[in-house]
């Protein structure tokens, strides 16, 4: 009998202890940790998931700001709203939601960010450092599914991971951290040939691709975890998973439901990053010490 893993309830059950954290951040420096949100442009679903974040935070005592700009923002003004975000000592953490418009330098936002206000983990630096192990801020998504999993005991070493998706945001950060906790990871994407030779292998089945039923139950090993990423919008408006839910539950052991799933630990892993860089920030002004960690972007 599969047993599905109630995301939203896990990502509830983790916030009176960030709240905690929260409260003791505010008592010791007189200011609650802060979050800005950049948001660009009118897509209605970043504009869900922004409202969303909002409205976590304040369950948890971060203050956060949410910047609106119009679609028709220049790169340099977005680069600016950065570097003096990054200056700001309320400030513990800065995102900017994607996607962003074709005409804007992914790359030059993303590299503006300050390592230590990186609370997506989406910096060079902290890329990089899932190779190395010297990341600050580990991508909330990927996180998320590796917390899911060690709240339910999944065991990671050892196992057979296959990560459908190869994404900047969730497939590749995925792999290397499953990796470094020691499982043997192969990842598939859209070039991929006959996915299901792949699939079939995996103790966790990881997928972020994006297409709605693209893992069914014939594709899946008996007793198997599958984590659905997947988010997709029906023309309905219902939102579904890439895994189809019903077949591959006569097959899996555990699974996520999509929406219910990996969703809530992605927006309660954005929290967990920004507490804990208002407690390096405080730790760090407390021990007058030398930076750990590169200044860049710094003020
Ligand atoms: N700057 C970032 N941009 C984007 C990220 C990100 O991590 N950082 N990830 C996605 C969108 N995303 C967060 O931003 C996100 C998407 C979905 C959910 C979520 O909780 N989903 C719910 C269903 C929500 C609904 O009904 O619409 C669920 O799965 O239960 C959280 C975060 C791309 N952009
Ligand atoms: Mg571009």
């Amino acid at each position: 009998m599969v047993k599905v893993i109630d995301g939203r309830r896990l990502a509830e059950g983790l916030r009176p202890n960030l709240l905690r954290r929260g409260q003791a951040v505010a008592e010791r420096r007189g200011a609650p940790p802060g979050l800005a949100v950049i948001l660009v442009g009118n897509d209605p679903a970043s504009a869900v998931y922004v409202r969303n974040k909002i409205r976590a935070c304040e369950a948890v005592g971060i203050r956060s700001a949410c910047l609106r700009f119009p679609e028709s923002i220049g790169n340099a003004d977005l680069l600016e709203t950065i570097a003096n975000l990054n200056a700001d000592p309320g400030i513990d953490g800065i995102l900017v939601q994607l996607p962003l418009p074709a005409h804007i330098r992914l790359d030059q936002v993303l590299e503006a960010i300050s390592v230590q206000k990186d609370v997506d983990g989406f910096h060079l630096y902290n890329v990089g450092g899932l190779v190395t192990g010297n990341t600050i801020f580990s991508p909330c998504t990927p996180y998320g599914v590796v917390k899911l999993l060690e709240s339910e005991n999944i065991p990671i070493e050892g196992q057979n991971v296959v990560v459908v998706g190869a994404s900047n945001i969730v497939g590749k950060p995925m792999a290397l951290m499953l990796m470094a906790r020691g499982a043997t990871v192969a990842i598939c994407h859209a070039k991929t040939r006959d996915l299901a030779q792949f699939t079939i292998l995996a103790d966790i089945l990881v997928v972020a691709a994006g297409v709605p039923n693209l893992i069914i139950g014939q594709m899946v090993k008996t007793g198997a975890v599958v984590i659905d990423v997947g988010i997709n919008r029906l023309a309905d408006g219902c939102i579904t998973g890439d895994v189809d839910f019903n077949g591959v539950s006569a097959k899996a052991s555990r699974i996520t439901p999509v929406p219910g799933g990996v969703g809530p630990m992605t927006v309660t892993m954005l929290l967990e990053n920004t507490i804990a860089s208002a407690e390096r920030a405080l730790a760090h002004q407390q021990s007058h010490a030398a930076p750990d960690i590169p200044q860049f972007q710094r003020a």
